[in-house]
């Protein structure tokens, strides 16, 4: 089990209230599933993808994620479970206006402390295995929309993440666009990695393994695609973003 959430609840003081933004997640998520969260605005989704992500904190419950209990966890400890341990992907794709594809997607590796000539290497693999590997040297507002995307992509897949997550991945692109990053994650969770997305794109939705439907804080709906169960087996134990034999391993510590 990669991520256990248990009776989740996230309470946000609010003059002088209370909103209550989630009331009691429990859901299990395998390595190697691909589930898409939807529901109507407020139900909940980015807080619930916040505090996997380790970037919030449970108000009560347990979330663990990759072995660790991120409530419990001490705020260092958060930090390098951000960095190496998940990757995000956002709406909006927060690339280094200044830096080229190559070094946005070094940026985590570099904070990870991976020796210059290995972060170079995975970077340009990274931007090859997403489609870009000719603009490597090319800065975000020399890319469409969609590159800038699938570069936003590579950088999440930098530290090799047990998990990605991503919120309204395509929320900001056309429809056709939408679809070329829609068949990158396909192409991700086939190649191993564990993704869970946040969206209000239907088509993105669909093409999800795993519908985790969202209201007013809590989980009404959860559909497993028919035959998931075969096409889950051998994925779960790699965790990894693409095959080794594509990417190679940074240098550790
Ligand atoms: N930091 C915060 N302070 C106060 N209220 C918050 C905070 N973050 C979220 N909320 C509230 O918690 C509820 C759930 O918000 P959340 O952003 O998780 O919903 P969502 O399902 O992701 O919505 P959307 O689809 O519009 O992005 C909302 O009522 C929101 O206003």
């Amino acid at each position: 089990m990669l991520i256990r959430m248990l009776g989740v609840r996230r309470a946000f003081p609010l003059g002088g209230r209370t909103v209550e933004a989630l009331r009691g997640v429990t859901l299990d998520v395998d390595a190697g599933e691909y589930v898409a969260v939807v529901g109507p605005s407020g139900c909940g989704k980015s807080t619930m993808l916040n505090v996997l992500g380790a970037v919030d904190r449970p108000t009560s419950g347990t979330v663990t994620v990759d072995g660790r209990d991120l409530g419990a966890l001490r705020d260092r400890d958060a930090t390098e479970f951000r960095l190496r341990r998940v990757g995000f992907v956002f709406q909006r794709f927060y690339l280094m206006p200044t830096l080229t594809a190559r070094e946005n997607v070094e940026l985590p590796m570099a904070e990870a402390r991976v020796a210059r000539t290995e972060r170079r290497a995975r970077a340009l693999e990274l931007l090859a295995y997403v489609g870009l590997g000719e603009r490597a040297d090319h800065r975000p507002a020399q890319l469409s929309g969609g590159e800038q995307q699938r570069v936003a992509i590579a950088r999440a897949l930098a530290n090799r993440p047990a998990l990605v997550l991503a919120d309204e991945p395509t929320g900001e692109l056309d429809a056709r666009t939408g679809t070329e990053i829609i068949d990158l994650f396909h192409r991700l969770n086939d190649d191993g990695t564990t993704l869970v997305v946040v969206t209000h794109d239907e088509k993105l939705a669909d093409a999800a393994r795993r519908v985790v439907h969202m209201r007013d804080g809590v989980v009404v709906d959860d559909t497993r695609e028919s035959g998931v169960g075969t096409r889950d087996s051998g994925l779960g134990t790699r965790g990894g973003a693409v095959p080794e034999s594509q990417v190679p391993s940074p240098e550790s510590r």
